[in-house]
């Protein structure tokens, strides 16, 4: 499991590193490492590094002046190095001396463009943690000019360390070095950083617990359910899934397939597509309705139910059943317009949301803004459920604050019936009885995972991600 902690964090955590260390050490461990990383990507980008050319692109901070500090690293491995200044009076004395020192140029913004169009790497040093809003024009317009890689210091500058928010010019790079932690935009803005490569500074003892955390294969692979020896197919849990209707049945199929692919456990279906589920998947037992469903350990309920009378029945049937339920598309649509459809659900039996954008803006009555891990947060609060807000990179906060973010492995989920594929996954980690919250993002994990071996790099469908499912669980086990 990956930790990430707020810049508020990273920077107490650094008051105190700092107290007990030697002026300069931290910047110096973080300087090398970028030096170290950036000589890494031009030998593979140039296949050398000797005499070949770095642009920094230098801001009034310290992020600043560890691209100064990298640059006098690079230029013992005979790097032509230029520095350009965005506020000469305000760079960081000792780094720019260093760069001096060992040969390297140092120009004004004015003089930029020239060096930039010549260079085989920009280093972006223009603002790190105390980053506030977009780049400036100035800044903005050196970095348009780079056709080079940009190697990022700390973070892609423009865009918002905590939230990954972009609004406005900002740095897209190929490789986002940073020190010590990873910081939100390395989760949230995964287009923006590139590769992110974590240079070890001596911070984590100082961190203490992560305000977010990313799941690693191993993570999903510890707690994806697989029978054991004493197992059967009741013992594995039991999945209810209320999905889909006469007339659009294929959120059934995907969502009940996705279940039957998850987990050794049984499926149960309870919906007006019951033959077509049937038909599709002669292992699951279908029924017409939820009344006559028999016991399950967990529901997921909602994708193609409708919104109207027959709908807000079949959700008030399942969370009456004390067992957890995975309320997803028309469900959550339903608990937006008739919230006392949750009076029906046990105090204390585990429920999960999984909006997009539009049904959070439902939910809440206002859409996540800028701040998705903290609008999901509070969504989890209110509706005391593990919220599974579905994005470009999705967001899953439990009620007691936890928060996971699965970071995407490109835009391959965005096709129709994605949602419903989700939806069976998680339903099927509840019946297996994991906590609500680790199963969302495992749920989340698998489905990326999924996505991106059924696309093979080219645009898929929610059928070829339900067939790509067993081929995650493999590559997660492997
Ligand atoms: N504190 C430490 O011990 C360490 C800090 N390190 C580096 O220091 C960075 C943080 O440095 P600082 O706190 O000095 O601040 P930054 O370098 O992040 O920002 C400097 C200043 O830029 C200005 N600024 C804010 N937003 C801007 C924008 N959009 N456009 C232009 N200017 C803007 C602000 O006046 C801000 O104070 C980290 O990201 C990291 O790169 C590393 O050297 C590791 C050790
Ligand atoms: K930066």
């Amino acid at each position: 499991m990956q930790g990430i902690w707020t810049t508020e964090r990273i920077r107490a955590a650094e008051d105190r590193l700092l107290a007990v260390t030697p002026d300069g050490e931290l910047m110096r461990r973080a300087a090398f490492g970028l030096a170290t990383h950036t000589a890494a990507l031009l030998a593979g980008r140039t296949s050398g590094v000797s005499g070949r050319r770095a642009v920094l692109l230098v801001g009034s901070g310290n992020n600043g002046g560890d691209a100064l500090w990298a640059g006098a690293f690079l230029r013992r491995r005979n790097v032509a190095v230029t520095a350009v200044l965005l506020k000469p009076e305000r760079a960081h004395g000792a780094g720019l001396a260093a760069l001096r020192r060992s040969g390297g140029r140092v120009v004004s913004a004015e003089d930029g463009p020239q060096w930039i169009d010549r260079a085989d790497v920009v280093v972006d040093g223009i603002v790190g943690i105390s980053a506030r809003g977009p780049l400036r024009p100035d800044a903005a317009a050196l970095v348009e000019r780079a056709s080079a890689p940009i190697v990022a210091v700390d973070l892609p500058s423009g865009v918002d360390p905590d939230t990954g928010a972009v609004d406005g010019p900002a740095v897209r790079a190929a490789l986002t070095v940073t020190f010590g932690a990873l910081k939100p935009v390395h989760a949230l803005a995964p287009d923006a950083c590139g590769e992110v490569v974590l240079v070890d500074i001596g911070l984590r003892p100082e961190l203490g617990e992560p305000d977010l955390v990313r799941l690693d294969s191993p993570d999903v692979a510890a707690a994806w359910p697989v029978p054991g020896p004493g197992d059967d197919k009741y013992s594995q849990g039991v999945v209810g899934i209320a999905a889909g209707s006469a007339t659009y049945p294929g959120a059934a199929v995907l969502a009940a397939g996705s279940a039957v692919r998850a987990t050794s456990g049984l499926v149960r279906y309870a919906g007006h597509a019951a033959d077509v589920v049937r038909s599709r998947w002669p292992e699951i037992v279908a029924t017409g309705s939820v009344r006559d469903a028999g016991r399950v350990q967990a529901w997921a309920v909602g994708p193609g139910i409708g919104t109207g009378q027959e709908g807000r029945d079949v959700l008030r049937h399942v969370l009456g059943q004390g067992v957890p339920v995975c309320a997803d598309a028309d469900a959550t649509t339903i608990i937006a317009r008739s919230p006392e459809v949750l009076d029906a659900r046990d105090p204390g039996t585990p429920l999960v949301l999984t909006p997009h954008a539009g049904e959070f803006s439902r939910l809440m009555g206002e859409a996540p803004g800028a701040d998705r891990v903290a609008a999901a947060r509070d969504a989890a609060r209110r509706y005391d459920a593990v919220v599974l807000l579905k994005g470009h990179c999705t967001v899953v906060a439990a009620p007691d604050g936890r928060v996971a973010v699965n970071t995407p492995r490109g835009s391959w989920l965005a096709t129709a019936g994605s949602g419903d594929v989700l939806t069976g996954l998680l339903g099927a980690l509840l019946a297996a009885g994991l906590d609500p919250w680790l199963a969302a993002a495992s749920a989340a994990h698998v489905h990326a995972l999924a996505g991106s071996l059924a696309a093979g790099g080219v645009p898929t469908s929610a059928s070829a991600l339900v067939t790509a499912i067993p081929d995650a669980l493999r590559a997660l086990r492997s």
